[in-house]
């Protein structure tokens, strides 16, 4: 049993009323950092009414997600989530309740787990052969590869097709660039800290507008699973024997020990794909190829890496990815300094709980901080410098692996434990596989006068670059590799 006369983790006192709120700010990662760094990697912080603890270093993560993993699982019930969310009926936001994990073993059993990814390689095959005929388009335009923008339309069209059954958009355009757009709402706004969360009696007011922004966030994407919905049930017949994956879930409503999935689940569950499955790795690639066109000598290596392996005359596959160490080793790095979700997504517990030596009372939030793990100096070399050679052999982040088989909490762009991304697999594999295309496939040049690449990313559940990455992308392949 919990002992409560064990003490809270340190933290700063903050101001009255708000507690600690006003030092949190809009980049809350990186302050959170700068607290830690004064009160520990285990802190407690007093925003309004509600006690938070932030996780900051490896072994503090381990704590959290390892020991008192079942504490935990749950989540808070943010404002800004519950109309994205469907009133948390989704996977992403729900407790840890059985349809969660109901919800969660369809996920890794038909969609996200070894043997569901192999079966839907040619979908992905596909958009990524699309995405390089973009490029050779702009390319022949004279203009400049929007790259973020390319990637989304590309995974949305990944994701499109294998949970729904058809792609999003034709073409990267409009209806593409509006959905960037809502996800970027969402994103930012999902991740604000809400007056509202923490002084529940005047949520009602929505003194920053949060809510009723995200409740147009949530319209404008409901709107668009409505019509993909429809058009699935029209199709329904034309996949006879061939089922997408919410054929699946249909099917598959009721769990063994009874746990059931309504249509709301269901609507909910589309969302969280395209929300995570798009954004995510996006956000990785292009800031992978922000910290190679800052170090070209980076790019070139691994496109000498590339070039030795899969020659010019075709495209890069993902089959050719473990014959590509350095290729890994970039992409490792792009996920070190620069993790999609820098402080996960919150989680929550419903009771008391003691760890690391001190007690944590029910309904406690917790944070945990990957963005200052991967940076931390104590456990990696000259932090800030995108150096893929420390994830090489004799490197000292050797036997680090984001997918967390190293169990040793120093790198975990992808969450641990039973709340960690159910999609990790693929999350890994596009972000490779996108690299490696695009390293591959082009040489890459700055827009005249615009060589100094801004680094500033922006502040959200996501951190994407402030400034999205442009440049020209120039065909380096024999003609035969782009047919
Ligand atoms: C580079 C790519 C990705 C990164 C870095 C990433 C990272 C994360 C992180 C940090 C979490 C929260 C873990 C926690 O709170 O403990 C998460 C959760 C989640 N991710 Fe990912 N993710 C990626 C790609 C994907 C993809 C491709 C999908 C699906 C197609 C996906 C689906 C999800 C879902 C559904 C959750 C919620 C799981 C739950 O609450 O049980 N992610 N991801």
């Amino acid at each position: 049993k919990p002992r409560s006369r064990l003490p809270l983790p340190p933290g700063p006192r903050g101001v009255p009323v708000l507690g600690a709120l006003p030092l949190v700010g809009a980049s809350a990662h990186s302050n959170l950092a700068r607290l830690a760094a004064r009160y520990g990697p285990i802190m407690s912080l007093r925003l309004g009414s509600h006690l938070c603890v932030v996780a900051s270093d490896a072994s503090s993560a381990r704590a959290f997600l390892k020991t008192a993993d079942a504490q935990f699982a749950h989540r808070p019930d943010p404002i800004s989530a519950r109309d994205v969310s469907y009133q948390r009926q989704n996977l992403a936001m729900s407790d840890a309740t059985p349809t969660w994990k109901h919800m969660r073993k369809l996920c890794s059993f038909h969609l996200l787990g070894g043997k569901a990814l192999a079966d839907w390689a040619p979908t992905r095959r596909a958009e990524y052969r699309r995405l390089v005929d973009a490029l050779r388009r702009l390319h022949d335009a004279g203009q400049p590869v929007p790259i973020f923008d390319l990637l989304i339309c590309t995974l949305a069209n990944v994701v499109g097709t294998i949970v729904i059954g058809g792609r999003v958009f034709d073409d990267h355009g409009d209806e593409s660039n509006k959905f960037k757009d809502m996800l970027s709402d969402l994103l930012t706004g999902g991740a604000q800290f809400n007056v509202g969360d923490f002084f529940p009696s005047i949520a009602w007011m929505d003194l920053q507008g949060i809510r009723s922004k995200m409740l147009g966030v949530h319209k404008r994407f409901d709107a668009l699973l409505t019509r993909l919905f429809e058009e699935h049930q029209r199709t329904r017949g034309s996949r006879r024997g061939a089922p997408d994956f919410v054929d699946k879930v249909m099917a598959n409503k009721v769990s063994e020990d009874g746990a059931t999935i309504s249509d709301v689940n269901v609507r909910a569950l589309i969302c969280d794909l395209f929300t995570a499955g798009t954004d995510t790795s996006s956000v990785v690639v292009e800031w992978t190829f922000a910290e190679m066109l800052k170090n070209p000598a980076i790019l070139r290596r691994l496109q000498t890496e590339t070039e030795a392996v899969v020659g010019r005359d075709r495209l890069l596959d993902e089959s050719d990815i473990p014959k590509l160490p350095y290729l890994q080793a970039v992409c490792k790095e792009g996920l070190r300094l620069h993790p999609s979700t820098p402080l996960m997504l919150p989680h929550f517990s419903h009771e008391d709980s003691e760890v690391a030596g001190f007690f944590i009372p029910k309904h406690t939030r917790l944070l945990v901080n990957v963005w200052a793990i991967g940076r931390d100096p104590a456990v990696w070399e000259n932090p800030l410098a995108f150096d893929p050679d420390r994830f090489l052999p004799g490197g000292k982040g050797e036997r680090y692996d984001p997918l967390g088989s190293d169990g040793n909490f120093g790198f975990i762009p992808f969450g641990a434990g039973r709340r960690s991304c159910v999609g990790k697999l693929v999350g890994m594999l596009f972000v490779q596989c996108l690299v490696g295309t695009l390293a591959h496939a082009f040489d890459w040049e700055l827009p005249e006068g615009e060589e100094e690449i801004d680094m500033e990313a922006k502040p959200g559940l996501a951190l994407p670059k402030a400034v999205p990455l442009k440049a020209f992308a120039r065909p380096r392949l024999s003609p035969a590799a782009y047919v």
